[in-house]
C-alpha cells in the first residue's frame, strides 16, 4: 500500500483486512472502568447471536436520562444520603434512598378563558419495558457524573377554562397531585395529601378552589396575577435564550436581551381582557393600564358574528378574509384618494367595520372570513396603538406582548407591531414571547419557595421538543402519553396526520404592508397549524451543572453555528440532506436493537416523529427558537433517543475501534523512527485523513459501500499533501517546535475535542495526543523542577452520550486502556489521569505524584450531538478548561459546522475534512474531500 505522505510505507492495510473479517463479536463478562474508577460488570450474555448484547452493554453510554438530568438541586431529598463504594474516591457516585423515582410540582393559571398548566417532572415518563428499564439503571449507576444523576423538566399545558375536568383528569392521570412536595413539608416523609397545597393564579383560583379540594383532595394557594405574570416573564426574558422576538411583516427576529438592560418595559398581557404592566424590576412594578377589548373580545364577539366552534376556526377563518368589503378605508371616503396631507393612504383604515352600516347588508350577506379578519384587525390594531400609549407616557421603549390572544398567530402580531411602529414611529418596539400564555402559570409555579428556579441561568436550561410536547393530540392538550408505547401507538394512529406533516410546506413570501394600513393581511399564512403544534413550546430541562465554556474570548457575541438558516436555500438543501440520510439512519438504529418488532415500530415512529419536526421547522424555521443546522443535528439525536435507540451506531463504533487499535502499534513505531518535525506533520495529516470516518455524511457512507475501511483510509492518506485548503500548518509547527533554535514555551494544558470512533480516534486524536503527551514528560525531565515548568495534562473532550458514531466519554477510557497495552507513553499517562483501574493519583487540579509523567484525562462535554454549543457545557469540562492554553477541535461537526469562527482566549487549532461537497463550496471555496487545518492565537 501507500505510504504515509512521503514516509516509510506503514503495513497497515493488511492487519486491517484480516481483522475486518475475524472480528468476532465477543460477549465476554468484561469490566468497564469508569472515569472514577469504579468498576461495572457486563453481565454474560445470554443472546449471543443478538447483536453483541451483552458486549455492548458494557460500552453503552449513560441513557438520555443522564444527560441534562442533573436535577433541579431544591428536588432532592438527601437524608439518608450515602457514598456508594469507596468514599475516597473522586466524584463518587452518591445514593439517596429516599429519593422518590418520580416527583413532581405544578403550578396553575386557570383565567377566563384558559387554564394553564405548568408541571415539573424528573423522568420523561416511565415507559421502557422491564429489560430496557434495567440496562438504563446499570448504566446510569456506573456513569461517571460527579454528581447525582437527577433531572429536572418543565412542562408546559393549556385546557379551555370551560372544560376544566379535562384538566383535572391530566393532573390525576399524570398523578401530579400527589407526587408534588410542597416546600413547607419538604424533606418530610411521603406528602400527606390531605395536606397538599398547590399554587394557582388567575380568577378561576378563587372560583374553582372548591372544587379542586372536592376533586383533588388539594387545596390552592392562591397567587396575585400581576405577581404571576411579572414574575414569569422576568424569569423567561432572563432565562431562556430565544424567548422574546420581533414580528414584523411575516418577518420574525430573535432578540438577544441584555439581562443588565432589560428594565423598565412594559408587559402587555393580552389574555381574556388586557393588562398593561410598567416592569422596573423582579417583584417591581405597576399596572398601568388595560383595556376590556382582548381574546375574550374577538372570540366573544367572532363566535356570535361568524358562528365558529372554537377560537382555531375563527382565527383560521381570518386567513382567508378580505377586510375590504367591511372595514372603511379611507380611500372609500375620498373617492379612492390618499389622504397624503396628514399621511394616510387610501388603503389606510379609517373605520373597522365602517362598510356594515353603509352598505345595507345584514350580517349573512357578509363572509364570515372577512367578519372575523376585521375583528382581528380591529382589536389587534386597538391594542398595539393603546400600549404605545402607554409607553410613551412612562418613557417605555420596549414593549413585550404575552397572553393567549397571540397564539404565535403572524397577522395578529404583525398588525402589533405594525400599529407600535408607525404611532412611535419607530421609537418603541413590540416583541412577543414564545411561551405567551404561560407568564402567569409560570409565576406561580416559582412562587414555591426554595425551588431555586429564579436562581437558574440561561445556560443552565436546555429546551426540547419530544413528540409529547408539540405534537400531542386533540385541540388544546395532548392525551397524557403515560409511557413509549402509548407514544408510538399515538404517532401511528396519525399516520394521516403525519404525512399531512411531513409533506414539505412551503413558506409564505413576506408581505408589505402600506403606509397606515394593511391592504391584504400580509403573514396569513397557508393553513393554520393545530392548536398544539402551534404553541412553539417545548420541555424545559433545567440543568443547574451547565456552564459557560470559559476559554470563548466573547460569551455574548457567540453563536455557535457557522451556516445562517435563515437563509431559505440553505435550510432546504440541508432538510433535504438530512431527509435522505433517514432512511440509512432507521436501519442502523433498527439493528442496533436487535432487528426486533419492537426495534422496527420505535424506528418507524422516529422516523415520522423526525420527519414532522422537519415539516414543522420547513413551514416556520423559527418555530423552536432561532434555528442552526446544530439544532438540527441535536433534534435528531434527541429523536433517536426518545424512541428508546441509546447507540444506533455502537457495533459499527465497536467494530471500528478493534480494527483501529490493531493496527496502532506499527502506526506508533513508524511515528517514532520520525524526526520532531516529520512527525508533527504525519499527526497532523493523520487526524485529518482518518475524519473520514464518519457515519453522518453522505458521500462517505456512499464511500464505505464501494471499499474496505482499509481502501478509504489509503485514498484518505494519499489526498493529504499540502496545502490544506485551509493550511495554517507551518504556524502551528512553529509554535510547537520552534523556530531558528529557538525552544517555544511549552503549553500547559490541552484540550482535545475528540469527534468519531474508530480510526477517527485511534490513529488520529490520540497519536497526536501522545505526541503532546510525550513532549510534555521530556520537558518535565529537561527541566527537572516541574512545578517551576508547570504541569501539561492532555484532557480528551469527548461526547455524554452518542451521537452518530462519535466516540463517548464513557467509551474511551476503553480506548485509550487498549492503546496503552502498546504504549508506554500512553499507559503512563493514562495511569497518571487515572484512567487504569487502581491508578486515580492525579487531578485535574494539578496535584500528582508521578512528576515523570504528563496525566492524561478524559472529560466529557455535556453534549450528546455532533456539533457543539460551547455555551453549554459539563462542569467537567469547564473545570479542565480553566487553565487551558491549546484546544483542539476536531471533526466537520464540532470545528466547522459549529465554532469555525468561534474565537477563544487560548490557542485554537481546528482540523477537519470537509465531507459535503455544498459545505467545502461554501466554507472554503474548495471541494469535498478538503481539509481544513486552521491555527489561531488566543485573542
Ligand atoms: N384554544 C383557545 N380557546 C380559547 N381561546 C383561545 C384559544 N387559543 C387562544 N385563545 C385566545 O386566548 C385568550 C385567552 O388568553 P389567556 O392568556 O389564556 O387569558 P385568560 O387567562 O384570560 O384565559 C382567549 O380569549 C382567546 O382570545
Ligand atoms: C453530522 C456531521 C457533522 C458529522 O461530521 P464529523 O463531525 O464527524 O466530522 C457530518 O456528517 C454532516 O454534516 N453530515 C451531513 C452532510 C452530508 O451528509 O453531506
Ligand atoms: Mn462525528
Amino acid at each position: 500500500m501507500a505510504g504515509l505522505t512521503g514516509h516509510p510505507v506503514l503495513e497497515i492495510g493488511d492487519k486491517f483486512e484480516e481483522l475486518q473479517n475475524n472480528i468476532i463479536n465477543n460477549n465476554k463478562n468484561k469490566e468497564v472502568i469508569d472515569k472514577a474508577g469504579l468498576v461495572v460488570k457486563g453481565e454474560e450474555n445470554s443472546n449471543n447471536n443478538n447483536n453483541n448484547q451483552g458486549g455492548e452493554r458494557d460500552m453503552a453510554p449513560p441513557t438520555s436520562n443522564s444527560l441534562h438530568r442533573s436535577g433541579s438541586r431544591p428536588q432532592l431529598d438527601l437524608s439518608k444520603a450515602a457514598i456508594q463504594g469507596n468514599s475516597e474516591e473522586r466524584d463518587p457516585t452518591i445514593l439517596l434512598p429516599n429519593q422518590s423515582d418520580d416527583i413532581s410540582h405544578f403550578a396553575l393559571d386557570i383565567g377566563g378563558s384558559l387554564i394553564k398548566l405548568v408541571y415539573f417532572s424528573r423522568h420523561e415518563g416511565q415507559s421502557i419495558d422491564d429489560k430496557r428499564k434495567k440496562t438504563v439503571k446499570e448504566i446510569s449507576n456506573g456513569s461517571r457524573r460527579s454528581y447525582p444523576i437527577l433531572g429536572g423538566r418543565l412542562h408546559f399545558v393549556k385546557f379551555e377554562t370551560s372544560k376544566l375536568n379535562e384538566c383535572l383528569d391530566f393532573i390525576s392521570s399524570k398523578q401530579l397531585h400527589n407526587g408534588r412536595i410542597d416546600s413547607h413539608y419538604w424533606n418530610s416523609e411521603a406528602p400527606n395529601k390531605e395536606n397538599a397545597v398547590i399554587k394557582a393564579t388567575g380568577g378561576g383560583a378563587y372560583k374553582f378552589a372548591d372544587l379542586f379540594k372536592e376533586r383533588l383532595g388539594v387545596s390552592i394557594d392562591k397567587e396575585d396575577e400581576m405577581d404571576c405574570l411579572v414574575a414569569g416573564a422576568n424569569f423567561l426574558l432572563k432565562a431562556i435564550r430565544h424567548e422574546a422576538f420581533t414580528h414584523m411583516e411575516g418577518h420574525k427576529e430573535f432578540v438577544q436581551i441584555d439581562h443588565n438592560d432589560l428594565f423598565p418595559y412594559l408587559l402587555v398581557n393580552v389574555g381574556s381582557g388586557v393588562s398593561m404592566i410598567k416592569v422596573d424590576g423582579d417583584g417591581k412594578f405597576q399596572r398601568v393600564s388595560g383595556t376590556n377589548v382582548g381574546g375574550g373580545t374577538y372570540w366573544g364577539l367572532g363566535r356570535l358574528l361568524t358562528k365558529c366552534n372554537s377560537f382555531d376556526e375563527l382565527l383560521e377563518l381570518s386567513q382567508r378574509g378580505d377586510n375590504r368589503t367591511i372595514d372603511m378605508l379611507v380611500g372609500d371616503i375620498y373617492g379612492g384618494m390618499d389622504y397624503s396631507k396628514i399621511g394616510l393612504s387610501a388603503s389606510t383604515i379609517a373605520s373597522s367595520f365602517g362598510k356594515a352600516i353603509s352598505d345595507k347588508k345584514e350580517l349573512e350577506d357578509h363572509r364570515p372570513e372577512d367578519i372575523s379578519l376585521s375583528l382581528l384587525r380591529m382589536i389587534s390594531y386597538n391594542i398595539g396603538q393603546i400600549s404605545y400609549l402607554n409607553a410613551l407616557r412612562f418613557g417605555l421603549k420596549r414593549i413585550f406582548f404575552g397572553g393567549f390572544f397571540i397564539r404565535g398567530h403572524a397577522y395578529t402580531m404583525d398588525t402589533i407591531s405594525f400599529a407600535v411602529h408607525f404611532w412611535s414611529q419607530g421609537q418603541a418596539q413590540a416583541m412577543f414571547l414564545r411561551h405567551e400564555g404561560f407568564l402567569g402559570a409560570l409565576g406561580a409555579f416559582m412562587s414555591y419557595e426554595k425551588l431555586g428556579l429564579d436562581d437558574l441561568m440561561v445556560h443552565q436550561l436546555v429546551e426540547r421538543f419530544p413528540m409529547g410536547a408539540p405534537y400531542t393530540g386533540g385541540k388544546i392538550h395532548g392525551p397524557p402519553l403515560g409511557n413509549l408505547n402509548e407514544k408510538i401507538s399515538w404517532m401511528e394512529k396519525f399516520v394521516l396526520k403525519g404525512t399531512e406533516i411531513t409533506a414539505p410546506v412551503p413558506m409564505a413570501p413576506p408581505g408589505t404592508t402600506g403606509l397606515g394600513g394593511f391592504e391584504v393581511p400580509s403573514s396569513k399564512g397557508g393553513t393554520l397549524r393545530s392548536d398544539a403544534s402551534a404553541l412553539n413550546v417545548g420541555v424545559l430541562h433545567l440543568v443547574p451543572t451547565l456552564e459557560v465554556f470559559p476559554l470563548l474570548a466573547n460569551p455574548k457575541m457567540y453563536e455557535p453555528n457557522t451556516i445562517d438558516l435563515s437563509d431559505h436555500c440553505e435550510l432546504e438543501y440541508w432538510f433535504t440532506v438530512l431527509s435522505e440520510h433517514l432512511p440509512d439512519l432507521v436501519d442502523k438504529a433498527v439493528a442496533s436493537e436487535g432487528g426486533t418488532d419492537d426495534a422496527k415500530r420505535r424506528g418507524d415512529a422516529f422516523a415520522r416523529a423526525f420527519s414532522a419536526h422537519l415539516a414543522r421547522l420547513m413551514e416556520e424555521p423559527a418555530a423552536y427558537g432561532k434555528l442552526g443546522l446544530a439544532n438540527l443535528l441535536e433534534l435528531r439525536e434527541e429523536c433517536l433517543r426518545e424512541f428508546q435507540f441509546l447507540d444506533a451506531y455502537r457495533s459499527i463504533k465497536q467494530r471500528e475501534n478493534e480494527v483501529s487499535l490493531a493496527v496502532l502499534p506499527d502506526l506508533l513505531m513508524e511515528l517514532d523512527r520520525m524526526d520532531e518535525e516529520a512527525r508533527l506533520l504525519t499527526l497532523i495529516e493523520g487526524v485529518l485523513a482518518a475524519n473520514i470516518f464518519d457515519w453522518g455524511s453522505r458521500a462517505c457512507v456512499d464511500l464505505y459501500h464501494k471499499g474496505t475501511i482499509i481502501d478509504i483510509y489509503r485514498m484518505s492518506r494519499n489526498k493529504m499533501q499540502r496545502p490544506w485548503r485551509v493550511d495554517d500548518f507551518d504556524l502551528f509547527r512553529e509554535r510547537m517546535l520552534g523556530s531558528e533554535g529557538k525552544k517555544p514555551r511549552p503549553h500547559k494544558r490541552a484540550l482535545l475535542f475528540v469527534d468519531n470512533s474508530g480510526a477517527d480516534v485511534v490513529l488520529g486524536m490520540l497519536p497526536l495526543a501522545r505526541e503532546l503527551l510525550r513532549r510534555g514528560t521530556e520537558m518535565m525531565v529537561v527541566l527537572y523542577k516541574c512545578d517551576n515548568f508547570g504541569t501539561l495534562i492532555v484532557v480528551l473532550v469527548a461526547n455524554s452520550l452518542p451521537a452518530l458514531n462519535d466516540v463517548t466519554a464513557m467509551e474511551l477510557p476503553d480506548i485509550v486502556a487498549e492503546a496503552a497495552k502498546h504504549c508506554d507513553i500512553l499507559r503512563r499517562a493514562a495511569e497518571a489521569g487515572g484512567l487504569l483501574v487502581d491508578a486515580m493519583t492525579n487531578t485535574l487540579d494539578g496535584s500528582k505524584e508521578n512528576c515523570s509523567s504528563v496525566p492524561l484525562m478524559v472529560v466529557e462535554n455535556g453534549c450528546g450531538s455532533p456539533c457543539i454549543d460551547l455555551r453549554q457545557v459539563s462542569s467537567e469540562l469547564a473545570s479542565a478548561a480553566k487553565h487551558a492554553d491549546l484546544i483542539i477541535l476536531e471533526g466537520m461537526g464540532r470545528a466547522l459546522h459549529t465554532n469555525f469562527n468561534a474565537r477563544f482566549k487560548c490557542e485554537a487549532l481546528k482540523l477537519a475534512m470537509v465531507k459535503n461537497q455544498r459545505l467545502a463550496e461554501k466554507l472554503i471555496k474548495g471541494e469535498i474531500y478538503d481539509c481544513v487545518c486552521r491555527y489561531e492565537p488566543a485573542s
